[in-house]
């Protein structure tokens, strides 16, 4: 018994795991988005999740899509993911990291996630593909060099009981 064990999770896996862990924490009832922000030697570096922001009650502000009043949506009120990730890293440069995350960035995002440095982004899910604000994601980062790639499922159920 001298092997190493064969089936243990690839690097990918764990990081998309970690992201979709991050999501679960998130009150939105419609979308849940998690990201995970990692160095190129693959060391996590940050986390985050779709919520509001510090002080605004996720009890009082709306989570409702639709109304006449934006101001009675989550959209005007809500930080992405992606943006939580990068403001929750304490440590300095994001400089040539890699982000996990389970929903392609909206155009927002993106201008967050280039001005930081980050080189490569590993998407689960586009189900926002052709609106504008996920185009425009993709014209930034062809432009400034952001390699965007699909997240590859291997359909690994991964559990863990708590
Ligand atoms: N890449 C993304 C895209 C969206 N989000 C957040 C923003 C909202 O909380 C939710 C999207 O809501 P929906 O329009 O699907 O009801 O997801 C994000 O964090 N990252
Ligand atoms: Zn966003």
């Amino acid at each position: 018994m001298n092997d190493k064990r064969k089936d243990y999770i690839t690097w990918d896996e764990y990081f998309m795991a970690v992201a979709k862990l991050a999501g679960m924490r998130s009150k939105d009832p419609n979308s849940q988005v998690g990201a995970c922000i990692v160095s190129a030697d693959n060391k996590i570096l940050s986390m985050g999740y779709n919520g509001f922001p510090m002080g605004c009650s996720d009890d009082e502000f709306p989570w409702g899509r639709d109304d006449e009043d934006p101001l009675k949506t989550k959209y005007v009120y809500v930080t992405h993911s992606e943006l939580n990730a990068i403001l929750n890293y304490r440590g300095g440069s994001l400089e040539g990291a890699k982000l996990y995350v389970s929903l392609f960035p909206c155009n927002e995002c993106a201008k967050a996630i280039i001005q930081a440095g980050i080189k490569t982004v590993i998407y689960d899910s586009d189900k926002y593909d052709g609106t504008p604000a996920v185009m425009a994601s993709k014209m930034m980062f062809q432009a400034a060099g952001v390699q965007f790639k699909k997240y590859t499922p291997t359909d690994r159920k991964i559990e863990i009981t708590v």
